[in-house]
Formats: structure tokens, C-alpha cells, sequence
């Protein structure tokens, strides 16, 4: 098989970027052909993607501007075409996607409709980051995505585990791909745990990091932690909150909460409050930061 045909490959077009345009001095009928050129080369990618395989079976969910956003993707070299679905959620679907090099990445699909945009607002509450967010469900969801990126950025620096942050472009962010060619990385509850004492404490490790660099995860469990090649893997950062946030404390301990009560059960000897004071007693969260 063709590398990239299960993928329904994506051929290379050839388009203007953001720099050509400055270069250009263009008049309005040049840049009206150029336009017309960037139409017409949109619209036959946009038939191309409809028109494999993979994407009949996921049912051509994506609207005109989740399509704009693969087309610059592809535009810009991250991406060459989009695979299966790894999974189907709410408010974002994950697919599988060939890059160059023959790569596997994965892409997280935010739908802009469907998402729980004020539950999202909430969460954006208190960060210094995202301070001036407030207005309509585009801008909040387009605010998540970047957050996401961003949150991927700052814990990967903190010496977390998380998938590496590739790209974002408006709904789609691009991330390293977890698993191997037959499937991508089970989640805890899925996975062999072999040692389940060293598993916790590497997960207790990763939310005193997150802490220290001035995050908490806020939707931790052994459903948002993935084991990759026997590594453990922290994702779904999306939601993930700075201890600005006036819900911080509450977030953390219900994240101790979680992951105390999954170990447990696997017969660790782990409790949310223990693994709270823990988290925050060796922590020194780093105040006042900027986007990672
Ligand atoms: N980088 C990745 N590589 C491989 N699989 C991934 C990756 N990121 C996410 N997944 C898979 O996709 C699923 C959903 O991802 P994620 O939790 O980020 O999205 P979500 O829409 O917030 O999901 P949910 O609503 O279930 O929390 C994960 O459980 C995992 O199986």
C-alpha cells in the first residue's frame, strides 16, 4: 500500500502564505486571481478530504472553516492527510493523521457548536492568560484550543509527560501521536499497569510538577492518562487551570481525589487527602506567569 493511502492522502497543492503576500505589492486584479486560485485550490481539497474513505465512515462532520484549518495545516507542512478516528467525543473528536516523513500525529477536532462554552468560559476564569476572553462561544472555544497548546507547552517543560504540542490553527490542535500502527495508547483503566506502586507514584510526581509550574490539571483520572510504550502520559490538558483560578484548590483536590481512589483499588495504599498535602507541601508554584 501507497504510504498515506489508508489516510486518504491529501495531494500537495501549492499556495500563498502570509509572507508572499506582504512581498507581493498586488494589484486588485492580481490579487483577485490570487484569490480566485486560493478558492478553487480550497474547494478541491475540501472535495478530496470528503472523498476518502476514512472520512465517509466518520460521517463529514466538519463545517467550511474546520476544513479552512486542515487546508492551512496541510499549507503549512504539519499535516498530509487525515486518518481514523481514535475517538468521538462531545466537544472534540481526536483522528489520527500522517504527516511528513511518513509520521503519525494526532489532531484533537474541536466542533465550535457543540461545545459547552459556558462550563469552558468557567475554567477560563482567573487566568491571567486569557483575561480578556469573554465574548461569543467562537472566540471562548478558539481561547480553549490555544490554552490546551499552551498547557501541553508549560507542562512538558515542568518534566510532565504529555503528548508534544505540534500546532494549532483556529479548532484543530496538532499533537505527537500515542500508541503504535495496530492502536493508540489505552487509558489507565484500559492498560496492563504491571507495577501499579511505581505507576502512582510517577502520576503523584506529574501533579506536583504541574502544581509547581503553577497548574492544576482539573480533570484527572484514569481516564485522561494513557500508558504509551509503558510510559505514563498525562492528557486532556484542555481544562487544565493556573492555581490563579479561583476554583484551583477544589480542582486539585478532586483531582487527588480521583487518582488516590483509582490506585486504591488497584491495592496501593493511596488516599486523596494524603496525595493532596503531598502535592501542595512539596510545591512551590510559581506565580504571576505568562503563556508558556
Ligand atoms: N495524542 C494522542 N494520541 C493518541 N490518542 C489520543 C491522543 N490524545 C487523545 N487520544 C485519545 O482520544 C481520547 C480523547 O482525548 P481527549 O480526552 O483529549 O479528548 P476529549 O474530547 O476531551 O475526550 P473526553 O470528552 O472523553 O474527555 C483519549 O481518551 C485517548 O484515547
Amino acid at each position: 500500500m501507497v504510504a498515506g493511502e489508508e489516510f486518504g492522502l491529501v495531494e500537495e497543492t501549492e499556495g500563498v502564505d502570509g509572507d508572499e503576500w506582504e512581498q507581493l505589492d498586488v494589484s486588485d486584479t492580481e490579487a483577485d486571481r490570487i484569490a480566485r486560485r486560493q478558492d478553487r485550490e480550497f474547494s478541491e481539497f475540501r472535495k478530496r478530504l470528503k472523498n476518502t474513505e476514512q472520512f465517509k465512515v466518520t460521517g463529514g462532520v466538519f463545517d467550511d472553516a474546520t476544513f479552512a484549518a486542515l487546508y492551512k495545516l496541510v499549507q503549512d507542512g504539519y499535516i498530509e492527510a487525515i486518518g481514523g478516528p481514535i475517538s468521538t467525543g462531545k466537544e472534540a473528536d481526536v483522528f489520527e493523521a500522517l504527516a511528513p516523513e511518513d509520521e503519525t500525529v494526532a489532531i484533537k477536532v474541536y466542533r465550535i457548536n457543540a461545545s459547552d462554552f459556558r462550563q469552558m468560559r468557567d475554567y477560563l476564569e482567573g487566568d491571567p492568560r486569557f483575561e480578556n476572553i469573554r465574548g461569543d462561544k467562537k472566540r471562548v472555544v478558539l481561547a480553549w484550543v490555544k490554552k490546551e497548546y499552551g498547557n501541553l507547552l508549560r507542562a512538558k517543560k515542568a518534566g510532565v509527560r504529555v503528548p508534544d504540542p505540534i500546532a494549532v490553527q483556529r479548532n484543530v490542535l496538532v499533537m505527537e501521536y500515542l500508541g503504535d500502527e495496530t492502536r493508540a495508547a489505552p487509558t489507565l483503566d484500559d492498560a496492563d499497569l504491571g507495577n501499579p506502586e511505581t505507576a502512582y507514584e510517577v502520576v503523584r510526581e506529574y501533579i506536583r510538577r504541574l502544581y509547581d509550574a503553577g497548574l492544576v490539571h482539573g480533570d484527572l483520572s484514569e481516564y485522561n492518562l494513557v500508558v504509551d510504550d509503558g510510559e505514563l502520559v498525562v492528557i486532556d490538558v484542555g481544562q487544565a487551570v493556573t492555581v490563579h483560578h479561583p476554583n484551583s484548590e477544589e480542582f486539585l483536590r478532586r483531582d487527588c481525589r480521583n487518582v488516590a481512589n483509582f490506585f486504591a483499588r488497584e491495592g496501593v495504599d493511596a488516599d486523596g487527602d494524603d496525595l493532596y498535602d503531598y502535592v501542595v507541601s512539596e510545591a512551590d508554584p510559581r506565580e504571576g506567569e505568562g503563556v508558556a
